[in-house]
């Protein structure tokens, strides 16, 4: 079995013919440009569909399981974990991005996959304006640094959900936010021996 189903089984997500087609589109388009636009770091396509399509999926179900509706996923860079959200998730998207090239990736992605519930703000984190219920991120700047903007767009009772690695690294980032609630969910990457877990921040009321 390929390396793609076989992850997305041991994720316990079962796949519809629609979202493995695109999914394996969005795979092929990185391949056909990372060369050139130089997208995300992978060696062959093994490690790109572990380290970062099965690393995003490894979140979905956490996702799923959350109220609200609109999901905005700041720095989302080729797309991750974004695009495999929109993929998986019948919910609107934002891709929130400032570097052009990127940007135009992805709208060769949301076209090439048919996506019709992304949308992207190809803007700085700082200059969005719109608020929603979730937002999410993945290798983004520390949580220090960009909880006022994540706070500033957040919907009144929405998540921060950021994807991150080691538990030690959250705690460094969160130590002094004293008005978030914070509860972790450990994420189990297929094929990767490594710890990974989702944040769920919530504003103290
Ligand atoms: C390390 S990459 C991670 C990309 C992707 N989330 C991933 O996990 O592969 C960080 C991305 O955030 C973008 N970025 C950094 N700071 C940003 C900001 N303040 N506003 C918008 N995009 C930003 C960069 O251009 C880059 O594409």
């Amino acid at each position: 079995m390929d390396l793609l189903l076989e992850g997305a089984e041991k994720l316990k997500l079962d796949l519809t013919s629609l979202q493995r087609e695109r999914l394996e589109k969005y795979i092929s388009e990185i391949e056909l440009f990372n060369p050139i636009y130089k997208l995300v770091s992978y060696q062959d396509k093994d490690e790109l569909i572990i380290r970062h399509i099965l690393d995003s999926l490894a979140g979905v179900k956490v996702f799923e399981a959350l109220e609200g509706s609109s999901i905005a996923d700041l720095g989302t860079g080729a797309g991750f974990p974004g695009v495999v959200l929109a993929i998986m998730l019948d919910r609107p998207i934002v891709l929130v991005e400032r570097m052009k090239r990127r940007v135009d990736f992805l709208k060769n992605v949301i076209l090439r996959c048919n996506l019709k519930n992304v949308r992207i703000v190809s803007k700085d984190v700082s200059e969005v304006e719109e608020r929603f219920d979730i937002v999410t991120c993945r290798a983004f700047h520390p949580i220090f640094d960009i909880i006022d903007d994540v706070d500033r767009i957040l919907s009144p009772n929405g998540v921060f959900a950021p994807y991150k690695g080691k538990k030690s690294y959250l705690y460094s980032e969160i130590e002094n936010l004293s008005n978030w609630d914070v509860s972790i969910t450990n994420l189990h990457v297929p094929f990767l021996d490594e710890e990974r877990i989702i944040a769920l921040m919530r504003k103290k009321n």
